[in-house]
This record gives structure tokens, C-alpha cells and sequence, in this order.
């Protein structure tokens, strides 16, 4: 029987087809798989620089690429005749020598651009690689014949010119390389294309590196997976190498952390990587992410990923708020009240009146938050000698008691109602659970297993407790906790590092974004200020690296003289959009307070434009193909009432002011195409000039 390897441009070629002509090919395929007498057979091409290269005839003047070793065929591409003749003669496969994947050239391309580089070579004595050794340069990988048309290269605009043309294990240590790296560096660069690591490299064997290029290569092994993949879109299937790599691991013996910039994957390898555990059938896969709304998408993306109804039951997708609901309430018998916002206020405002209005609301909520069930901390004593990292304004004995007693009234306040905040509630979750053999854990009935894996995204946002609770959701074990998170993107007060919680977890990083145009990217640093984040890992993650794959516009920043002008530019703006082919569904208007969320919907509503709008929060974790930001102006981002006075406390001042600044970055980081932002009056200060 012969096994079929699909690249990722096959389903994209078929979609390109009229219907009979995608039905028809799918049809030749799925009898090529099942091996049957109608199956198409490989025919030879004359002249091609590669003798396993042949095409299969798959229907009316469509023709795929393979590439066969002994019962292994590639199939490359899927097109018209002619076209499918000349890729076969153009291009020739090899298998990289330092890191055993496949690789695709554009030979023909190369040898036409050899003449040009010699040319320029000619004109000056400058070499771009004259640093580098051949043995080095061989030892990275970089294929022999490539070697003589390096050291041809004078500028780096010489090299950009190439990158086209080279498989990305050449160009990715030949950039570290001519951006003057040393071969260390280079060697990190080419890791990023590792999938499948290996021990020894057999550079006949096709076939083996097939198996270690996921991202250019799935076998497909019966017709079901074959519908599958090309009913599914490219990330359900082709992970990128790092990703792959960090989803599919059989075994972390820690709990693992990966950060990384907005659209870098991180959400999709916690996918795969519930997925896989659930595969592997050890236990039940708790898939934890911020919000309910968040939740369902990825719910829906789990759908799409997991073809089997008995594995995909394994993984439970929900927000850690619902568990600690679930959990209290199971325990308890009745669900839990929790107590709503105005009247939290009203008791804190009280609290501060009662301790002599020494300190503000504000303040004592931060201190209860950020200090008290940031430690779980429950008697005056544990405060009075705990450490108040992340606050800046000393409490002396005196001044600790008073604020004890400021707490505790709202505390006791709340217990004489029944009522709780959210961290109460995952305190509570997590006191309960140390109690229980995990039948609390379980929706359907008691005495069931606990949950085996539990995999965290948006993890920035989660509060100590809420880590506490998690901590003692999944019994410690190799692959327990798998965690994803940003500390750029943090929107709320939370800035823990996790091995302050006892979860000493391996860490990760990823840095390529596959979402957002590099324009979109680079304007977003900048307002984002560049510096680094700190929180969920020891020490601070730096935004250095952080690249996107494609370019694309730049985004709009548009000064209206008043608001009601800003309204009417949106609606001229997403009409533009709509005209341009972009349905309804793929944009999303966000904007920082209620009152400007229901004035745009307004607009729009008369306007009968149906796109999605909400808050800035709302948008965490969503990604649309354009997004409109109105209300961006001072005096509304950052929102003046969220920030602490700096006379009260300088550090929390400032940390609000990062808070803001990450959630318009966050919100900005959600295009994959276009983005717009608008204002009257003075624009943000956070944005760039
Ligand atoms: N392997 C892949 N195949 C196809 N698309 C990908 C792949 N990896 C990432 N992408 C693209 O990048 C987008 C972002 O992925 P994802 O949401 O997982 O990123 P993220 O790092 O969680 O982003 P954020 O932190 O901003 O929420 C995906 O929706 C998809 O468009």
C-alpha cells in the first residue's frame, strides 16, 4: 500500500478548484490511498532535477506533485498540467543535514539569480559571510551546493533577496549569520524549525524527515483523516516546528510555561497540546482559559480539532470563576451569592470611613487583593508579618491593625449576607478541595478521578488564588499543569510569578506571530513602549524577537473634531470595509468605557451595520481580520478612575498605567489585517507619534 504525506498547500489548491474538478480529485486521492485498480498511477516528467519527482493525474488537466521514496509519496501540489510539469522540473528536495527535516528548493530560481550575485560579487571585495568558515556553515545545515552562491553574497539586501527561494532552514541561521550573530546564535535560530528532535541524520531517508517536518508534510493514513484535513483549516493541521514541538512532547516531568507574543500560537498549541494529552488517555484534560466568552471559542475550536467524540469528551473547556462556583456550590449544597459591584463599593467606601478615611476605597481593595488573598492570609497576626511586595507605601503596626479592621468590616459584612467576591470564591475552591479526594471536582456525580491535566491560556490574568485553586485542582505529576500566557497582554492587577506559588514549571517562548502584519506589530511595540513585562515567569519576558511572518498596512489613526464626527467617520470607515468584500462577522469596534461602547452601537445600529462591539476587555483572546478603536483620546485611555492618585501611591500608580497601556495594546493585537483607531479632543498618550 502506498503511504500519502500531504503538504499544506494541497487543501489550499483544492479549494482553488471549481467543484467537479476538487470532488473529481479527491475522488483519485482517496483511490490512490485504498490502493484500488482506478487509482492513479505516478508518471514520470522529463527533465526534472530530482528523479523520485511525478505527477498523478487527478482529474481533467490537474495533475499532483509527489515526490516518491520507496512506498512514501509527497504530494506536493495540486495543479493545472503545465504548471504542475514545470514546479516538478523546477524544484529539487533534500533533507537538511543538521536537523534531519525535508526541504523544498526552487532550484531553477537560484541558478537564474547566480549570474546577478556573481556580477555584484565582481564589483567589490566585501563579503557578507566572510566570517564564517565553510565548516561552520556546513555544520549549520546549509546545504552544500548552496555554499559557493554564499560566499557570493555581499550585502544583506542580497541575502533578503533570497529568501524567497531558500527553504527556511537555510535562510533562518543564514539571517543570524549575516546580521553579524555568531554560530551559537544561528543554532538557536535554526532550533526554531525543530519539531522532531534527532540524534542522527540519515540524508537519503525522505521519508523519516517527512516524519520530523509536520509543518510541511501530514501522512495521511485513510480516507477519513484525508476529508479531514481538507475540510479543516491549516492550523487544525500543520502546527509550526516549535509549536508542534511543545504540544506533542510525550512527557514533562513539570509543569511547563509558554509565553510569547499576541498571535504567536499560544492558544493553539494549548489546543493541541489538550488534545494530545486527551489521546493519550491518561485522565480527564481541564481546558481553563479567562472568560466564558473566550471558553466558547475555544470549545468550538476543540470541536474542529478532535475528530473522535470519546476523546474529545475527556477535555472539559470552562473559566476557573466557573470551577470555584462549582466546586463551592457542589460542597455547599446550593450555588454560592456573590456580591455585585456597586455594593462591594459602597462596603469599601464605608471601611475607609470607619478607619478615619486614612486610606481610600481603592486602596484597601488593593491591599486585600494584591496582599491579603494574594497570600492567604486569615488572621491579623499572618498580615502583620507578612511582606507587601508590589507596594510601595510603607504601614507601620499601627497603620496594618487599622487596615486589618478596615478589611475585616467588609469581610464580615459580606459573610452576614452570604455573599462572596470571585477570589473569595477560588480561595474557598481551593481550602475545599484540600479536604476532598477531588469528588468535587466532578460535575457528573461523586467518587469520580480528579482531573488528570489541566491546560491554562491567557494565564497573565490569573490571580494567586485562582493559581492556588488550579494547584490543587491536578494532582502533581509529569504533564499536569501546560500554561500560556502573555505578561504583555495583562489587562488586570495580577503580576505573580509562579514559582512564588510552589509551580516550578519549565518555560518556553515563542516568537513569531502568525496573525498580525508586521506594520500592525511594529506600531504596537511601540505603544506598548517596548520594556519588558514581569509576572508568571521569575524575572521579566522581553518583547525582543518578536516578528511577524507577513506584511501588510499600517494602521489608521484618524483626529475627529468631535465625537459625534468620530461616529460618523466609523461608519464611513466600516462601510468601506464591508464594500471591500469583508463580512460583518470579521470586524469587531471596541472601545474603553460603556457610555462609548453604547454610542458606537447606536451609530452603527442606525446605520445598519451588524459588526461586533464592545469593551476593550471584551475583545481578550478574540482575534477579527479588522478592528476599529474608537474613543481612544486622553482622558478616556488610560481611564483616570482606574488609576490610583500618585500622591497615595507612586508604585500603583504606575502599575495601573501599565495596566492600561497592555489593554489597549492587548485590544490593538487583534487584527490579522487592518487596524483603525480614532479620536476626538487630544489623542491617548499612549499613542506613538
Ligand atoms: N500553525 C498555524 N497555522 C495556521 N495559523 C496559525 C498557526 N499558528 C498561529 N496561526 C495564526 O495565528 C493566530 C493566532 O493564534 P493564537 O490565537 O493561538 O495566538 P496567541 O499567541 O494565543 O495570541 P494572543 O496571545 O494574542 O491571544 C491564529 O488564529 C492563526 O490565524
Amino acid at each position: 500500500m502506498p503511504r500519502l504525506a500531504i503538504a499544506p498547500d494541497v487543501p489550499r489548491d483544492l479549494d482553488a478548484l471549481d467543484r467537479s474538478a476538487r470532488r473529481d480529485a479527491i475522488v483519485a486521492l482517496r483511490r490512490f490511498l485504498l490502493n484500488t485498480a482506478s487509482a492513479p498511477h505516478p508518471e514520470r516528467v522529463r527533465n526534472t532535477r530530482d528523479p523520485r519527482v511525478a505527477t498523478l493525474r487527478l482529474a481533467d488537466r490537474l495533475r499532483g506533485v509527489v515526490v516518491r521514496q520507496r512506498d512514501v509519496y509527497w504530494l506536493l501540489t495540486a495543479l493545472p498540467d503545465a504548471e504542475a510539469w514545470s514546479f516538478a522540473q523546477r524544484h529539487r528536495f533534500t533533507v537538511n543535514t543538521a536537523i534531519g527535516v525535508a526541504e523544498v528548493w526552487d532550484a531553477e530560481a537560484l541558478d537564474r539569480v547566480e549570474p546577478a550575485l556573481r556580477r555584484s560579487a565582481g564589483s567589490t571585495g566585501a563579503r557578507l559571510f566572510a566570517h564564517v568558515c565553510d565548516s561552520d556553515l556546513l555544520g549549520l545545515g546549509i546545504d552544500a551546493r548552496l555554499v559557493p552562491l554564499v560566499r557570493l553574497i555581499t550585502t544583506d539586501a542580497n541575502l533578503e533577496a533570497l529568501e524567497p527561494l531558500l527553504p527556511e532552514s537555510q535562510y533562518a541561521p543564514l539571517l543570524v549569520l549575516g546580521q553579524g550573530g555568531s554560530v551559537a546564535e544561528a543554532w538557536r535560530a535554526l532550533d526554531t524549525r525543530v519539531a522532531v528532535p534527532v540524534t542522527s541524520v540519515d540524508v537519503t531517508d525522505l521519508p523519516a524527515a517527512l516524519e520530523r517536518t509536520p509543518d510541511r508534510a501530514v501522512f495521511v493514513p485513510d480516507p477519513g483523516t484525508l476529508d479531514r484535513i481538507l475540510a479543516t483549516p491549516h492550523w487544525a493541521t500543520f502546527l509550526y516546528p516549535t509549536q508542534h514541538r511543545l504540544a506533542h512532547r510525550e512527557l514533562y516531568e513539570s509543569p511547563v510555561l509558554v509565553t510569547g507574543g499576541a498571535g504567536t500560537g499560544k492558544t493553539l498549541v494549548a489546543l493541541h497540546r489538550a488534545r494530545h494529552l486527551a489521546h493519550g488517555g491518561a485522565g480527564r484534560v481541564l481546558f481553563l482559559t479567562f472568560s466564558q466568552n473566550v471558553a466558547g471559542d475555544a470549545s468550538a475550536k476543540l470541536d474542529v480539532l478532535v475528530d473522535d467524540p470519546e476523546v474529545r469528551a475527556r477535555i472539559e473547556v470552562g473559566n476557573v470563576d466557573r470551577l470555584a462556583h462549582r466546586i463551592v456550590a457542589e460542597a455547599e449544597g446550593r450555588p454560592p451569592l456573590l456580591v455585585g459591584g456597586p455594593d462591594l463599593a459602597a462596603l469599601w467606601q464605608e471601611a475607609a470611613h470607619i478607619t478615619g478615611d486614612e486610606h481610600s476605597p481603592a486602596f484597601l481593595l488593593r491591599e486585600w487583593e494584591q496582599v491579603i488573598l494574594a497570600q492567604n492570609l486569615c488572621t491579623v497576626q499572618e498580615y502583620l508579618a507578612a511582606a507587601r511586595n508590589g507596594r510601595s507605601v510603607e504601614l507601620d503596626h499601627e497603620q496594618r491593625t487599622a487596615v486589618w479592621k478596615a478589611i475585616e468590616y467588609v469581610t464580615e459584612r459580606l459573610r452576614a449576607s452570604g455573599r462572596r467576591t470571585l477570589l473569595q470564591l477560588a480561595a474557598e475552591a481551593s481550602t475545599l478541595l484540600g479536604r476532598t479526594t477531588g469528588d468535587l471536582l466532578d460535575d457528573e456525580g461523586p467518587a469520580r478521578e480528579p482531573y488528570r491535566h489541566i491546560v491554562v491560556d491567557e494565564a497573565q490574568d490569573l490571580h494567586p488564588a485562582q493559581w492556588r485553586l488550579l494547584r490543587a485542582a491536578v494532582p502533581p505529576a509529569g504533564n499536569d499543569l501546560f500554561i500560556v500566557g502573555d505578561p504583555h497582554q495583562r489587562v488586570f492587577d495580577t503580576r505573580v510569578a509562579l514559582s512564588t506559588l510552589g509551580i516550578k514549571a519549565e518555560t518556553h517562548h515563542l516568537t513569531i506571530s502568525h496573525r498580525l502584519p508586521q506594520e500592525i506589530l511594529s506600531w504596537g511595540i511601540r505603544l506598548r513602549g517596548g520594556n519588558a513585562a514581569d509576572g508568571l515567569v521569575d524575572g521579566v519576558v522581553h518583547l525582543f524577537g518578536f516578528r511577524s511572518t507577513h506584511p501588510g498596512a499600517r494602521p489608521a489613526v484618524r483626529e475627529y473634531a468631535s465625537p459625534e464626527a468620530e461616529l460618523a467617520g466609523l461608519v464611513n470607515h466600516l462601510r468601506e470595509w464591508i464594500n471591500d468584500g469583508v463580512p460583518a462577522e470579521e470586524i469587531a469596534v471596541a472601545a474603553r468605557t460603556g457610555e462609548i461602547v453604547r454610542g458606537a452601537k447606536a451609530a452603527l445600529a442606525e446605520a445598519r451595520l451588524a459588526v461586533r462591539v464592545s469593551t476593550l476587555h471584551g475583545l481578550k483572546g478574540l482575534e477579527f481580520r479588522r478592528v476599529a478603536l474608537v474613543g481612544i483620546a486622553e482622558g478616556v485611555v488610560p481611564a483616570p478612575e482606574t488609576l490610583t492618585p500618585a500622591s497615595e501611591d507612586p508604585t500603583a500608580r504606575a502599575h495601573d498605567v501599565q495596566r492600561e497601556r497592555g489593554l489597549l495594546y492587548m485590544a490593538c493585537m487583534r487584527a490579522t489585517e487592518r487596524l483603525y483607531l480614532s479620536y476626538s479632543g487630544r489623542a491617548s498618550p499612549f499613542l506613538p507619534p
